[in-house]
């Protein structure tokens, strides 16, 4: 059972609430899209999830149990692994540290030639094989997010938190990367996708939240929250701003 449970959820930096009691779930296996225009809290959710940021309130739980404001290694031993906007590689080391250094994180933690093993079979994972002794700071940037999900799939996460991680990538790659995801899905782990990138929204999202200034307005398939009058109002009043 991987579902994420969030309700009430409230964070405020000073005078801004940036998220403002929000609530949603996400089934195992589900592909849950968080959209909505800058500024609008989607990051400080997924920081409040993977425990970056404790919560002003609100309930977090992962799989039955609370998670809201524990710290970062013990969510991701819950089961939560992450992406990053900006992406985090250790750059002097290469990508197979980086990965076996994931690994020694993970729930069940690995060393030496079976750690070094598993990350060869995850960075095929995400088609960097060839690279697998490339430093990971000599790496492209796109390759770098191949690395960055490689190493949270060491944590054998449930709950998978994607940050623009299909943003920048070509036609070509943008396939591929769709490709994985839904592969991802496919072993019932459970996804939130903050993404601009529609088509992959489109193509991956079971269920899609849509926040404007920390708060819920919409909520249910992509073409349907797409479409709803207050969501375009919403993008472009950001647009125009
Ligand atoms: N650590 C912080 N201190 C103060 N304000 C913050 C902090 N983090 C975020 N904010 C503010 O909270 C609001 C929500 O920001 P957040 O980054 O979560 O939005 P977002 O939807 O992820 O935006 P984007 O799509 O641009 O990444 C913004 O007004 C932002 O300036």
């Amino acid at each position: 059972m991987n579902s994420l449970r969030i309700s009430q959820l409230r964070k405020t930096f000073g005078g801004l609430t940036a998220v403002n009691d929000l609530s949603f779930s996400v089934e195992a296996g589900e592909i849950v899209g968080l959209l909505g225009p800058n500024g609008s809290g989607k990051t400080t959710v997924m920081n409040l999830i993977s425990g970056a940021l404790a919560p002003d309130a609100g309930d977090i739980e992962l799989a039955g149990r609370p998670i809201a404001g524990q710290a970062p290694h013990k969510v991701a031993h819950a089961g939560v692994a992450r992406t990053f906007q900006l992406v985090r590689v250790l750059a002097d080391m290469d990508a197979t540290e980086n990965v076996v250094a994931g690994l020694a994180f993970s729930r069940e933690p690995t060393w030496g030639a079976q750690a070094t093993a598993r990350a060869g079979e995850l960075l095929a994972r995400v088609g960097l094989a060839r690279h697998a002794r490339t430093l990971a700071g000599e790496l492209t940037y796109i390759d770098q997010k191949r690395l960055e999900l490689a190493r949270a799939l060491a944590l054998s996460p449930r709950l998978l938190l994607l940050d623009e991680w299909l943003a920048g990538l070509n036609p070509s790659e943008l396939l591929e990367g769709i490709a994985l995801v839904r592969s991802l899905k496919d072993e019932g782990v459970s996804i939130i996708l903050v993404e601009h990138v529609m088509d992959a929204v489109h193509s991956l999202c079971d269920r899609c939240v849509v926040m404007n200034a920390g708060a819920k307005i919409a909520e249910g398939t992509p073409a349907a929250v797409l479409s709803d009058p207050e969501v375009i109002r919403a993008y472009l009043g950001d647009a125009s701003a």
